[in-house]
């Protein structure tokens, strides 16, 4: 829908109308061909202004219509004729002008931003490309260096940012629609030759086939498999060779190729994704919009290792006070140094002041006394942590939320240990814990809404993806990584390098391969977790049952490399070999292949040739078919869940969507009949047993993703 009314009275002004972001539906579309001509028929009408109701300009097109058969009229002939008209238009853009709504700016003659707008072309984060003529007017108007960047990363600038580019003619920090006015009014009955962009030529930089060459070269690098950046730098390169019109063809041709592609739907299928993890509800009865958090002004992280240093950063560089303790002097030290240059890096990143004395540092526990949240990130010992726990409990003051960082360990145990339970819950961050953009919050059977309501506010404070989770080994992520481990592990067993394993990983987009990514996180880490729960006992890893836990196939090789202290990066040696401790650069190791080769000869494996698929195959439908068990189990309360915390999490590509939303593309009677298949030649592998919900869902006809919650529709169960 678009409103029309008469300002000053000589100008038209047409506001979009479709909340929340004024998408342009086929109704908007309607209205603005209507106003439009509307505004071109009234003689006493001499120029037009274009704004967005509810301070947003608009968030582009429709993303909801793509699924669908598209009806109303097209958005390309609507910006042409918009451009072509006789009276000027100006474009009165706030809050947002993005993607479609960008596009239609650049179709009006001038374009007027409030100091806080924020324009872009992010298409291609949804797998697509600005379709409607942004890939053929922007270089026109801002050059084809500046047009590649922005097309190409999707990134959103500030209106000052915009007017240094050229984008808009003029900022301002008063009511954009009257500046707008006031200006549709100044430029009245005034040639817009050079204001109509498609007829201006697109200038060409000397070395513009290098420029292109380098474009490519870094958008195939930055996102391995990603169709849209590819199409993007194409299209930008037809404005640069192209007359307008042919350049329209071939961004159209483009257009139409990425639309048609899975990795669009993915990447759909993927913000949506995003949006919902947003709508949480727990068994216990909290939700996203009924549960109340409380405010969190103090905080306090104990234990300054790897994570709590880098949680300490984000709580810090949110606004919060936070008190950091860890025992450990020589930690202390080094930790103080360690957030103080964080933070320093981050401040001048973001060009603000650093948040060093939001800090406050002690090796005593009691100093958490008077803070409202705390976050435990010691060792990965349960008894440990729970002796903590009861230190909490009894120090906090009352009402205090008590979290944890924990890996994987039951949240219920540790919240037995305190007087509150109802205040405890999980935060499990990533590495590195201020960059990183997850956070599953973990509930447990005592969890109040308040204390995850709270957990999540926090989450979103500090600018992460928060997903509510249940609590059981490994919550989400971690649980599903264990099966993909495995396959990897058995994969060496068989005959694989942990050179094949990742080559064939990576190239179906993960950013690292199983090898490197546990090299990069330190092989020690699971093998603590290993040992805390009985699987490394040493008598164990020789003899016939080295290779069986609890009647199943195990590979102790992952155990066999940390006796060797081969922990991975920090070592200088792992499943590869770095030229020294913390080294980053991962190259085969002689030594490896040989271990691999006396491995084998010592349990009488004989090396198969794996093809990739094999590889392809066995890892990737053992993680999801532990990913169905989940939903089983009512640990993620939906695909989009699991998928969300993979993406973000995990380094699983977000052009194809997450691994549950993979299954469904592959289709789920295929997954079902590779994991039989599988299973029936490891039979002594449980986690390659299909699991009953997966042949529930091929059983109902293999809905759509959105649909399965009706087939999974088992409440929330726990441990
Ligand atoms: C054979 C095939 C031939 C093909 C022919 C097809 C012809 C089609 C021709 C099309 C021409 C191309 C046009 C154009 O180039 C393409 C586009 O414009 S694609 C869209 C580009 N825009 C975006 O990517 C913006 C996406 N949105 C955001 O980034 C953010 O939402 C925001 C706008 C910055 C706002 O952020 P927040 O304030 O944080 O709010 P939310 O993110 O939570 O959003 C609130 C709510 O709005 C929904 N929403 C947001 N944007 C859109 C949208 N563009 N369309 C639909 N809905 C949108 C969002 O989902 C939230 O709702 P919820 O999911 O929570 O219900
Ligand atoms: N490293 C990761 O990638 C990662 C990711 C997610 C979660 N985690 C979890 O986070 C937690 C911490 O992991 P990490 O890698 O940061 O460990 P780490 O070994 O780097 O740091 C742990 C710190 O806790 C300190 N500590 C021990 N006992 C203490 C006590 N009583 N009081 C105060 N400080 C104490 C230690 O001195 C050490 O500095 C673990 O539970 C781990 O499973 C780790």
């Amino acid at each position: 829908m678009a409103l029309y009314t008469r300002v000053s009275g000589s100008v038209g002004v047409i506001t979009l109308q479709n909340p929340p972001v004024n998408a342009l539906s086929a109704a908007v579309r309607q209205g603005i061909v209507d106003m439009m001509d509307r505004a071109l028929s009234e003689p006493e009408v001499k120029s037009v202004v274009i704004c967005g109701q509810n301070g947003k300009f608009c968030g582009g097109a429709d993303i909801k219509e793509f699924g669908t058969n598209m009806s109303g009229p097209a958005l390309i002939p609507l910006i042409d004729r918009i451009e072509s008209a006789a009276k000027p238009v100006v474009a009165a853009i706030e809050g947002i002008a993005l993607g479609g709504g960008l596009e239609l700016a650049l179709g009006c003659h001038y374009r007027i931003a409030h100091s806080k707008a924020k324009l872009g072309l992010p298409e291609v984060s949804l797998g697509l490309l600005p379709g409607a003529g942004g890939t053929q007017r922007l270089p026109r108007l801002i050059s084809i260096p500046a047009a590649l960047e922005l097309i190409t990363t999707g990134r959103h600038v500030t209106a000052a940012e915009a007017l240094q580019l050229g984008i808009v003619d003029k900022v301002t920090d008063r009511n954009t629609l009257d500046e707008a006015v006031k200006f549709a009014l100044s430029v009245a009955g005034k040639s817009l030759d050079l204001h109509r962009i498609s007829t201006n030529p697109c200038p060409h930089p000397p070395d513009v086939d290098a420029v292109f060459e380098t474009a490519m070269q870094r958008v195939r690098q930055r996102a391995r498999g990603a169709l849209a950046p590819v199409a993007c730098v194409q299209a930008v390169r037809a404005a640069a060779t192209l007359p307008y019109a042919h350049g329209m063809e071939r961004e159209r041709e483009l257009f139409k190729g990425l639309f048609t592609s899975g990795q669009a739907r993915a990447l759909q299928y993927y913000f949506f994704a995003q949006r919902a993890v947003g709508r949480w509800s727990t068994p216990g009865g909290a939700r996203w919009d009924t549960s109340k958090p409380r405010p969190v002004r103090r905080a306090a992280v104990i234990g300054l290792g790897t994570m709590g240093r880098g949680i300490t950063v984000a709580l810090a560089q949110a606004g919060l006070s936070v008190v950091a303790v860890e025992t450990n002097e020589k930690q202390l030290t080094e930790a103080k140094q360690g957030v103080s240059d964080m933070l320093e890096r981050g401040a001048r990143r973001r060009g603000v002041p650093p948040a060093l004395d939001k800090v406050i540092y002690s090796h005593k526990i009691q100093a958490v006394a008077d803070v409202d949240l705390v976050i435990e990130a010691v060792f990965e010992d349960m008894e440990l942590k729970k002796a903590i726990f009861q230190q909490l409990s009894a120090l906090c003051k009352p009402g205090t939320f008590l979290c944890t960082n924990t890996s994987g360990l039951d949240i219920d145990e540790l919240a037995a240990q305190t007087q509150n339970p109802e205040l405890v819950v999980g935060m499990h961050f990533f590495a590195p814990a201020h960059v990183m953009k997850l956070l599953e919050v973990v509930y447990g059977q005592k969890s109040s809404p308040q204390a995850v309501a709270t957990a999540m506010q926090i989450g979103s404070k500090i600018g992460k993806v928060s997903v509510a989770v249940g609590n059981c080994r490994g919550f989400v992520g971690n649980r599903i990584l264990k099966p993909y481990l495995e396959q990897a592990f058995f994969l060496l067993e068989e005959g694989a390098t942990p050179e094949l394993v990742d080559k064939v990983l990576e190239e179906f987009g993960f950013a690292m391969g199983v090898f490197r990514m546990s090299d990069l996180s330190g092989l020690d880490v699971g093998w603590r977790v290993r040992k805390a729960i009985g699987l490394v006992a040493p008598e164990a890893l020789t003899g016939p049952y080295a290779r069986v836990r609890e009647g199943h196939r195990y590979s102790p090789l992952g155990d066999l490399l940390c006796e060797q202290v081969r922990f991975g990066q920090k070592t200088g040696r792992g499943w590869y070999q770095y030229d020294k401790p913390g080294g980053r650069v991962a190259k085969p190791d002689p030594w490896l292949h040989r271990f691999l080769e006396e491995y084998r000869a010592q349990h009488g494996l004989v090396a198969r040739r794996i093809d990739h698929q094999e590889v392809l195959d066995r890892c990737l439908y053992a993680l999801i078919n532990e990913g169905f068990r989940i939903l089983e189990d009512g640990i993620a309360a939906g695909p989009e869940d699991i998928d969300v915390i993979y993406v973000l999490g995990y380094g699983w590509p977000q052009h194809r969507g997450g691994p549950m939303f993979y299954a469904g593309m592959v289709g789920l009677n295929k997954v079902l009949e590779r994991l039989e298949h599988y299973h029936q030649v490891h039979p002594d592998v449980p986690n390659l047993q299909p699991c009953s919900l997966l042949r529930k869902l091929v059983a109902s006809g293999s809905p759509p993703i959105n649909k399965w919650r009706e087939v999974i529709k088992k409440p929330h169960s726990q441990l």
